[in-house]
């Protein structure tokens, strides 16, 4: 195959999908990564035969070995990854088994990826672009967190980190970049008050919406002297 190729985490919906969409319409294949195949992704995928749907739950150890084989299977080239899959839950819902939770978030934000990155580089390395690019969606609270999701936040920072570790090693044919959101799309169980305390925070008091982390993403993989960066999208959140 000599399209493009995307592999998107977390693409059954809101950003992941946004983006899964976006891509198809662009050219790319692209092999969308999600815990079941339902809904608008599994129906896409019905009418696009440029969209490869692979189920995978990152806290399944075996699950992301079987996903990484199959990918080196049916793929000699990669040419885009998005680290998206996530979790966003506060601390205080898991009290009562915190350690379980940590467990969760590291397997969902710095093991997953790390080992994506990892399993598929041979891929990476071979991408019909004139570079490959890398993306790993962070979040402005991996700088500055947000005290009641302290185990998101410190994982966050750590796919941050690692970020910064795979530039330098897969440079200069492989660019690895990262994406730090601000208030993108509030969660239906987020309530009207908290949604309206962080708005009064942010300087541009709206919801970004998905198409602004599009913009940056394209910004990225247009720009051939990226690589080892973080890109703030939070319409201004971080700086108040
Ligand atoms: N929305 C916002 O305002 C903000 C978003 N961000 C970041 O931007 C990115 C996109 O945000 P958003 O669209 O809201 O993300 P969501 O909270 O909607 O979650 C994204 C997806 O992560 C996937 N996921 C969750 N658990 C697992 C698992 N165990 N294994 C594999 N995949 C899993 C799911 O994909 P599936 O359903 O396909 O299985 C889920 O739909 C995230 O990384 C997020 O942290 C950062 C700051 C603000
Ligand atoms: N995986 C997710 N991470 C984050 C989300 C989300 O909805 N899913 N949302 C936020 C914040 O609510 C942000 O919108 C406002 O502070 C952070 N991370």
């Amino acid at each position: 195959m000599t399209k493009p190729i995307a592999l998107i985490t977390g693409a059954g919906r809101r950003l992941g999908l946004h983006m899964t969409r976006s891509l198809l319409n662009q050219g790319w294949h692209v092999v969308a990564l999600t815990r079941s195949r339902i809904g608008e992704l599994a129906a896409l995928a019905e009418t696009d035969v440029a969209l490869d749907v692979v189920t995978c739950n990152a806290l399944n150890d075996e699950s992301v070995e079987q996903t990484i084989s199959l990918i080196k299977q049916r793929y000699d080239h990669l040419d885009f990854i998005l680290h998206n899959a996530s979790i966003y839950e506060k601390d205080s819902k898991h009290a009562s088994h915190l350690g379980q939770f940590y467990d969760d978030l590291y397997k969902v934000h710095m093991k997953f990826p790390a080992l994506l990155n990892y399993g598929l580089k041979s891929l990476l390395t071979n991408s019909v672009r004139p570079t490959a690019n890398v993306i790993h969606v962070t979040d402005i609270y991996a700088a500055n967190p947000n005290a009641e999701y302290a185990l998101y936040c410190s994982t966050k920072a750590g796919l941050e980190n690692l970020m910064l570790s795979f530039a330098k090693q897969l440079a200069p044919h492989v660019r690895v970049n990262a994406i730090q959101p601000g208030p993108i799309k509030f969660l239906p169980e987020h309530s009207s008050a908290e949604q309206q305390q962080v708005l009064s925070e942010t300087l541009l008091p709206v919801e970004g919406g998905f198409e602004a982390l599009q913009k940056a993403i394209e910004s990225i993989l247009d720009n051939e002297y990226m690589t080892a960066a973080v890109i703030r999208v939070d319409g201004g959140r971080s700086v108040t």
